[in-house]
């Protein structure tokens, strides 16, 4: 590793606290000394198997009991089954894409429904969780939130954890996070080496003043998390990034083929910040499946579509100043 993302990675990794040694004082007298407001923030498209359990979880700890989270959000991000049902049942405030900022239209992906979510939600400090987090995830708000509470360097934290993987119902203590093994980390040690220190630069679990992530673009789909990485480098420095080991996550794991696909806008997204996008470039993943005679070709689009950045759309700029967005 580069002698700078060394540094970081001594200097801005720190260790979640289990819930049975969290100062808990400390995290609400830092939010009250700051005037914080805190949003949460989950993601969510066809998650009605484990939303439910995941915001009870989130609502009854950091809502009911601790008064640490203000507004904890589901962005129904086009839905086909009873996602918003069932987040709605649990408690959660739940959103659909569509439905926020309509002049701007909606495009599918996970970076659409982050994007809104900013013009749907009023913290200055934004928590984002994926919705399929399995297990006990409890620990993870106070500990993302607390570099961004105790320390006003910090602007943006990433989670970072082991990834164990299900195969054949089988969990194996590693192997989960195959689109950053595979593909996210090479490119990243190649192109941006000082960002080699982040452990899961594409884990869905992260925190961030409002007042950067609303100065970035987002990437529409799955290049999001590398999008924004690679982004706030520029607006913060390693400086003001930092990460949180958080443990253990499980997740509801996708295909291989799913996660080439997913792989396909990674790559896009970084060959877009690299300035390497090739103009002849279709923007096409093509993948074979074989129908028992011969190979079948499929395409998808893989081409970065993203969002401008969120200060720079007048609703938003109109809903912040009224106090409301
Ligand atoms: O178009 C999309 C795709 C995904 N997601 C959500 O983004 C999170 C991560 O997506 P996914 O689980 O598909 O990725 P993985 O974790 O398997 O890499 C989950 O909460 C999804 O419901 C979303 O809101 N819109
Ligand atoms: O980290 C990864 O390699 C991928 C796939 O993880 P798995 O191989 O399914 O455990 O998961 C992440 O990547 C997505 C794209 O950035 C994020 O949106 C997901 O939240 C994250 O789980």
């Amino acid at each position: 590793m580069r002698p700078d993302a060394r540094a970081w990675f001594d200097q801005h990794t720190t260790a979640a606290p289990s819930l049975e040694r969290l100062d808990l004082g400390r995290l609400l007298r830092a939010k009250r000394r700051g005037r914080h407001r805190i949003s949460v923030v989950l993601p969510a498209r066809d998650e009605q198997a484990t939303v439910g359990a995941l915001v009870a979880d989130l609502r009854a700890r950091w809502v009911l009991d601790v008064p640490l989270v203000d507004e904890l959000l589901v962005m129904d991000s086009d839905s086909t089954d009873r996602t918003a049902q069932v987040a709605r049942a649990a408690g959660a405030e739940v959103v659909a894409t569509a439905d926020v900022l309509p002049a701007h239209g909606s495009r599918p992906g996970k970076g659409e429904a982050l994007w809104k979510s900013l013009a749907a939600t009023s913290g200055d400090l934004v928590v984002f969780l994926d919705a399929d987090l399995l297990g006990n995830v409890g620990h993870y708000v106070p500990g993302l939130l607390a570099p961004l509470l105790t320390d006003p360097q910090i602007d943006y934290v990433k989670g970072c954890y082991t990834r164990p993987l299900e195969v054949d119902g089988e969990i194996r203590p590693a192997g989960g996070g195959r689109v950053t093994e595979l593909t996210a980390r090479p490119l990243l040690n190649a192109l941006w080496p000082e960002l080699a220190g982040f452990v899961q630069p594409l884990g869905g679990e992260y925190a961030g003043r409002r007042s950067v992530l609303e100065q970035v673009p987002f990437v529409s789909g799955y290049g999001v998390e590398i999008g924004l990485l690679i982004d706030l480098l520029c607006v913060t420095g390693l400086a003001g990034l930092a990460q949180v080991d958080l443990g253990v996550r499980r997740h509801t794991s996708q295909s291989e083929q799913a996660l080439g696909r997913m792989a396909g806008q990674v790559v896009s997204t970084v060959l877009s910040r690299a300035g390497a996008g090739h103009a002849g470039a279709a923007g096409l993943l093509t993948q074979f499946a074989h129908d028992g005679a011969a190979f079948v070709p499929h395409s998808t689009p893989v081409a970065v579509d993203e969002r401008p950045p969120m200060r720079t759309v007048p609703e938003y700029r109109a809903l912040r100043a009224e106090g409301v967005g």
